[in-house]
């Protein structure tokens, strides 16, 4: 079981067109399946200890992971039962079926089991599972493990159409997840779709899903991500790269003898008609390990190392200003407008936040010359690139090219797109992030980062790893003062 930090991301298509090159060069479909019905077989038998096994199958290659992984967990001297939704519908998974010599129970008739391992439906889900009706028999089955019918139903017995409620496969996985201790997905919980991250269909919430060969949109985005549970990724030997990855700790620099508080990055925050959020911005700036930090505009108060100076254009004019967060609390009046337009021509890199993504237009970002953070919520994302239906990947993507500047586009599922196409993700982020003025301390965490010198992309991704952490370090019900505070343990932690 592999950590998915780091980890490439592949799409639905991605992955069948990594498959089909190992396929291509001589491994078949059977072997791939063997592997990871195999590999699905050793976590669960770690996991179930004694307890028996209810293994779920469907009709596609998912199915035929579940067959192998009973299999070998058969083998292993697991207590396992296998239910099916449908008799295999492609080679692979009627090979995978043939090699299972237990009983088959309908999905429909299956009793529940303290572990549960969801093979229903993977990568190839196209539709909502809530229509589908599962086959019933109309007498108890001595063996209900009778070969299944070209309709899905048990050949040489009688079924009934399924009833409402329960009797949906999606009712069906319910009942048997709610009675079981462990629910384990294959691939994906059945019911989400792969690259949009909806929820085709709402399967159960799982406590692990083992990505097979590759992380997905879907174990990321929301709503899809928050029924994965714990995602571990499982090595099918199937060799994959991509451009979106999912996000991983930054390696950040410690201060050397040679440092000083310039070497280490001065940022300047413009304050506006809010100055709670440009002091958040500050302060998180300060605490994620900035060397200098000054607030320009007319504020107070603590903390003593801020450097506090009336908003001119001498102030900006300083050469020494390594990057320049506008946005936090900034206003949207004639005052917030000039120092805007003041920021966007100091020629200082941007973090562009808040308020003053309202006040612009892609086309004004693109023209300008320095490098350039954007990082919305999904109001302000809508407000300058206009609601689409599109996946939040292929979104924040277009919005990073259309641009030129790498977009943070903010959320339970923050996505961070380079206009080079490079994508990654964040995984895990505390709920409890859902609280103003957390945008002001990741504005002024990025802030800090971009001014230390790294490089667009890095610092965003720095400072999305480093309050993601500080919240995970907070636990509950933390306000956004707590959290920029908390940036230094996550900074020390690294
Ligand atoms: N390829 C490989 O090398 C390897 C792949 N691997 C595994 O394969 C998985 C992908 O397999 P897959 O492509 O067969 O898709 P899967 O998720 O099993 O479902 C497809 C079936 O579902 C059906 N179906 C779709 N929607 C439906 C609905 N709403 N309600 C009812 N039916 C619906 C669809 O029918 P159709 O749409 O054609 O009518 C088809 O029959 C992947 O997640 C991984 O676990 C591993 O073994 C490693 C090697
Ligand atoms: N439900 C959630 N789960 C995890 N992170 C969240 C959630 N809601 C918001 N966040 C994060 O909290 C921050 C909120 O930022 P923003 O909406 O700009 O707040 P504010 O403007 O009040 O500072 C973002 O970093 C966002 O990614
Ligand atoms: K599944």
């Amino acid at each position: 079981m592999i950590d998915i930090e780091g980890q490439p991301i592949l799409t639905a298509a991605e992955m069948r067109a990594a498959e089909d090159a190992v396929i291509a060069c001589g491994v078949s479909v059977e072997t791939l399946m063997n592997r990871a019905g195999t590999a699905i077989a050793h976590v669960v038998r770690r996991l179930a200890g004694v307890n028996e096994v209810l293994i779920l199958c469907g009709p596609g290659n998912n199915g035929g992971d579940g067959y192998v992984a009973a299999r070998v967990l058969a083998e292993m001297g697991a207590t396992v039962r296998v239910a099916a939704l449908s008799k295999p519908k492609t080679a692979a998974a009627k090979s995978a079926r043939a090699g299972w010599s237990g009983v088959v129970e309908t999905l429909a008739e299956a009793k529940p089991a303290p572990i549960i391992v969801d093979a229903l439906f993977g990568t190839g889900l196209t539709r909502p599972l809530d229509a589908e009706p599962v086959p019933t028999l109309s007498r108890s089955p001595a063996d209900a493990g009778a070969q299944l019918s070209s309709k899905g139903y048990p050949d040489g017995l009688l079924c009934a159409p399924a009833s409402a409620g329960e009797q949906t496969v999606v009712g069906r996985l319910h009942f048997l997840a709610n009675a079981a201790q462990l629910r384990i997905a294959v691939d994906l919980p059945s019911g989400l779709g792969t690259d949009s991250g909806q929820a085709l269909s709402k399967p159960p919430v799982f406590n692990l899903t083992l990505a097979l060969g590759a992380v997905k949109p879907a174990h990321l985005l929301q709503p899809a991500a928050r029924y994965c549970g714990h995602i571990r990724l499982l090595d099918i030997g199937v060799p994959t790269t991509s451009q979106a990855e999912v996000l991983k700790p930054p390696t950040l620099a410690n201060p050397g003898p040679d440092a000083h508080k310039y070497t280490r990055g001065m940022l300047a925050v413009i304050a506006g008609i809010m100055s709670g959020a440009s002091d958040l911005a500050a302060l998180a700036a300060m605490r994620a390990g900035a060397g200098y930090v000054t607030l320009l505009g007319d504020t107070a108060g603590p903390p003593h190392a801020l450097v506090r100076t009336p908003f001119s254009d001498h102030a900006l004019a300083n050469d020494r200003i390594g990057a320049l967060v506008i946005g936090p609390g900034l206003g949207r009046d004639g005052i917030a407008r000039s120092r805007l337009e003041a920021a966007l021509t100091s020629n200082h890199p941007l973090i562009i936040d808040g308020d003053a993504l309202r006040l612009l237009d892609p086309e004004r970002i693109k023209a300008l010359k320095v490098p350039v953070i954007l990082t919305p919520h999904a109001g302000e994302f809508d407000a300058l690139f206009g609601k689409s239906d599109a996946d939040k990947i292929t979104r924040a993507r277009e919005a990073a090219v259309l641009t030129n500047a790498v977009v943070v586009f903010k959320g339970a599922d923050t996505v961070i797109a380079a206009p080079d196409g490079r994508v990654r993700i964040a995984q895990g982020a505390s709920d409890w992030l859902s609280t103003a003025g957390t945008g002001d301390v990741l504005a002024g965490a990025i802030g800090a980062m971009l001014a230390a010198g790294l490089d667009p992309l890095d610092a965003a991704c720095a400072g999305v790893w480093l309050h993601g952490d500080a919240a995970r370090r907070l636990g509950p019900a933390f306000i956004a003062d707590d959290l920029a505070e908390a940036l230094r343990s996550a900074r020390g932690a690294l």
